[in-house]
């Protein structure tokens, strides 16, 4: 099988056309600056088996298990139909329409009731042919729980179709296509600019509290949202079991609070947490500004996080190579990955720096949050790089993988399996003659959306430290609740 990066098929699907920029109408009528056009595959007979190659290498990477393979006609009939043949797979042909002599099947092939059967498509906007093709297949008795598609536009169809029990895994995203043409100049950034606004504008599918779809109307993106309380994205079907727990703890113990333990002794990080651990749902520790760290140090923390029930996050930031990262997260004085439930990432290295503690992290059922934004003054982490940052989060196509969220000043994505946490946070807007920026609990949470707010010095600088977590838990929770009831939720 031939070794194919996802980087240099985006160029080769613009070099034959099959991406391109203009306006267009959808499949819904939607008009679009830009238009996915897979169908020419069929002329580019290398392209083909590279396309079939990576959707294949998608299917053993997630493991998947299934009996047969259906290609949504008729653009992913061929990929189907060169996957099935090259590994021997049993293949299933849905019909649009019923014959109407001899059998009359809507489905072609065969198969037992009950099979699970995987779908292929090229491209997904809402996902809507994914679902009309898993409809035909269930009603002959087949049962479809996974998608792959080449090309999905991000406006919807993962959420839309994992309402309805199908996990979709994309290859290529919107965003992804976007950044490899802008850096290879095939396009110029406006034009990815508007692209993005327009997806980010155009998001298809929206959750009803039955969990029905109803079709999003175009608006802007904070206000496409239905806000869904913390319980409720906690047991979305995308969501990362470690985000789903911190959603979980936030809910049980009404705290959006994550309190930063800057301080430079074990013994008092470790009064701290005890002290504090029932007011929060995640403690912050910057492990290098310790005197005393010691293995044992770490194994009590844990055992306060378990006894209190709050999450831990490394503060570390990593910023190099992704293997370079790989290291400095497993290894080292402090072996981060061994405690640590979540750490934290520049975007600067590229998606690299993601994968690499990707690589550690994820088989300890680990979470990285993304430094999208940053609270100090002049910071550079803003606009397209906080996008480019953002992009990261769903290179797999899917939010579950690692990535749980970002570090940013306010709500910056629209899925809700995502977690926005907001640090430079104090009762008293603000700053620390530093470059820090404070703002308040209800400006964080309230009028930005973001989920958790961070504070440092506005504990642990206050006489009473059990007094000031309580204040902030209070007003955190109730500028959640506040946001709650103004979606009518
Ligand atoms: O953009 C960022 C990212 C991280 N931080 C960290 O949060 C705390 C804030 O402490 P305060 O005392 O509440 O100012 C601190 O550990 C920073 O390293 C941030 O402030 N801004």
């Amino acid at each position: 099988m031939e070794n194919v990066s996802i980087d240099s098929l985006i160029l080769k699907l613009h070099d034959v056309n099959a991406v391109k920029f203009g306006e267009y109408k959808l499949k819904s009528g939607m008009l679009t600056p830009i238009y996915i056009d897979l169908r020419v595959l069929v002329s580019y007979p290398a392209l083909m088996n590279q396309v079939s190659s990576l959707i294949y290498q998608r299917v053993q990477e997630e493991g998947l298990q299934f009996d047969s393979v259906c290609g949504v006609p008729y653009t992913a009939l061929p990929l189907a139909t060169i996957i099935c043949s090259r590994h021997e797979l049993p293949m299933l042909i849905r019909r649009k329409e019923a014959k109407d002599y001899g059998t009359k099947r809507l489905v072609e092939g065969s198969f037992q009731d009950g099979d699970i059967c995987l779908i292929i498509e090229d491209t997904v906007t809402t996902g809507s042919s994914i679902l009309e093709t898993a409809e035909v297949l269930n009603k002959e008795g087949l049962k479809v729980t996974d998608a792959i598609v080449l090309m999905d536009r991000e406006q919807g169809g993962v959420d839309m179709l994992a309402s309805q029990g199908i996990k979709l895994h994309p290859i290529i995203s919107m965003f992804k296509l976007l950044n490899v043409l802008l850096a290879a100049e095939r396009i110029d950034a406006q034009t990815a600019q508007n692209v993005r606004k327009f997806i980010q504008d155009n998001n298809t599918f929206r959750p009803k509290e039955n969990g029905n779809m109803v079709p999003a109307t175009k608006k802007p993106c904070m206000e496409q949202n239905i806000e869904l309380s913390y319980a409720d994205r906690a047991k979305l079907p995308n969501v990362h079991p470690l985000a789903s727990k911190l959603l979980k703890t936030m809910e049980e113990k009404q705290s959006n609070v994550c309190v930063s333990a800057d301080v430079t002794s074990s013994e008092e990080l470790l009064q701290l947490a005890d002290s504090l651990g029932p007011s929060i749902c995640m403690l912050k520790t910057h492990v290098d500004i310790l005197k005393d760290y010691t293995v044992a140090f770490s194994q009590r923390l844990q055992a306060l996080a378990e006894k209190h029930n709050f999450l831990i996050f490394e503060d570390r930031k990593f910023a190099d190579i992704g293997n370079t990262v790989k290291h400095q997260y497993e290894g080292g004085l402090y072996q981060i990955s061994s405690w640590s439930h979540i750490v934290n990432a520049h975007g600067v290295p590229g998606p690299g720096v993601v994968k690499g503690l990707s690589a550690v992290g994820k088989p300890l059922g680990r979470g990285c949050l993304l430094i999208a934004q940053m609270s100090s003054q002049g910071s550079l982490a803003t606009g397209e790089y906080t996008k480019a940052v953002v992009s990261y989060s769903n290179h797999s196509g899917l939010p579950s993988d690692f990535v749980i969220g970002f570090i940013c000043g306010s709500k910056i994505t629209k899925r809700p399996e995502f977690i926005h946490m907001t640090p430079g946070v104090q009762m008293q807007a603000g700053g620390d003659g530093l470059g820090q920026q404070y703002s308040t609990p209800e400006e964080v949470l309230y009028n930005k959306g973001s989920d958790v707010i961070i504070v440092g010095r506005g504990i642990l600088e206050a006489p009473d430290r059990l007094k000031a977590v309580e204040s902030y838990r209070k007003s955190g929770w109730e500028a959640y609740t506040k946001r709650l009831g103004q979606s009518g939720q």
